[in-house]
């Protein structure tokens, strides 16, 4: 990993022992292009992850190289096996909804639900029958008579009956609109988190995630720049909302990020407290997810926007 990475990650996050995932120094490629860096992290069980970067920044090549679909450098650990040598038990244990998932459109729910139990052993038709309830979807219902977001109900549904430690979503909610997103949060955290089980989530959804996280790992091109729950994110980092008249003494002491606020005001994010000369030019406020996100990663447009 590199210095950068290494600063910003946060082994008292780490908790070996009930590790779900485990990865150590894991580098992806497709041929000469590097899309994941000697990254080294765990998700420890109990926990729903949110997985952020720009376009490109690397969550849909790791979470392949996590099922077994992409060749990985480095260590690499799920639910205690070797994704690319063990992938069918692994398969049997986990749940995984890939950016591309499509159901067939021919299919009756039920029919899908059959197919489901043949399938995956660990798949339960009644709990999925549960499922769907929180749904306006019936079982006979045909895929090809569903709007977007019902699809994604009832993909969820049918993911969420199997009885597995782990679940990996890569952007489940691409496409749908809010209301739909709220419904597959609800049913995601309601219906599947146990305390037990942990979830990996990809999303651009940055702000409407923040109150389902735990956990936030952010990769920026391929390096993963901080890894870290949101409890430790608050108390690490330091917004200071202030004047105008002080923003040059701010910028001298080397904020990570300098931006608006809505409503105008000034506001700077340090990492670690700044010294109190400059946090006594201010107020401190807590930093958004996002504002940490504009801060850590590079997306000149993004900075371009909030300046
Ligand atoms: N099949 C492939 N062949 C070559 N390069 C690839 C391939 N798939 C992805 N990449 C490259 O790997 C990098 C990471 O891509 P990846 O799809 O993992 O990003 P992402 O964070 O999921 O992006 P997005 O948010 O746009 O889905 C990118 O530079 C991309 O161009």
């Amino acid at each position: 990993m590199t210095t950068h990475a290494q600063g910003l990650s946060n082994p008292a996050n780490s908790q070996p022992g009930d590790a779900l995932i485990t990865a150590h120094d894991l580098t992806l490629r497709y041929g000469s292009k590097t899309a994941l860096e000697r990254a080294s992290f765990s998700i420890p069980k109990g926990r729903v992850v949110g997985l952020l970067g720009h376009n490109g920044a690397g969550k849909t090549s790791l979470m392949k190289a996590l099922v077994g679909l992409l060749p990985a450098d480095g260590s690499l650990s799920v639910l205690g096996l070797s994704p690319r040598h063990q992938r069918n038990a692994l398969l049997e244990q986990l749940c995984y909804i890939p950016d591309v998932a499509v159901l067939p459109r021919w299919a009756k729910v039920s029919e899908l639900m059959t197919l489901m139990g043949g399938l995956q052993p660990r798949f339960s038709a009644a709990r999925a029958r549960e499922l769907l309830k929180r749904t306006s979807v019936s079982e006979s219902d045909k895929v090809k008579n569903l709007s977007k977001g019902m699809v994604t109900q009832v993909h969820l549904a049918l993911v969420a009956a199997i009885d597995a430690r782990l679940m990996i979503l890569d952007e489940p909610t691409l496409g749908l609109d809010v209301i739909s997103r709220k419904s597959f949060y609800e049913m995601l955290i309601e219906e599947w988190c146990d305390g037990e089980r942990s979830v990996l989530i990809s999303t651009h959804q940055v702000e409407e995630v923040e109150s389902l996280l735990s956990d936030v790992m952010m990769l920026d091109e391929g390096r993963l720049v901080l890894n870290i729950s949101l409890e430790d994110m608050d108390k690490r980092f330091v917004a200071l909302s202030h004047d105008p008249a002080t923003a040059e003494a701010i910028a001298n002491a080397h904020p990570l990020l300098r931006y608006r606020q809505q409503g105008g005001r000034s506001a700077a994010i340090f990492d670690g407290a700044p010294p109190a000369e400059i946090a006594a030019l201010g107020e401190r406020i807590r930093p958004s997810l996002v504002d940490l996100f504009m801060a850590l990663t590079r997306n000149p447009a993004l900075h371009a926007k909030r300046a």
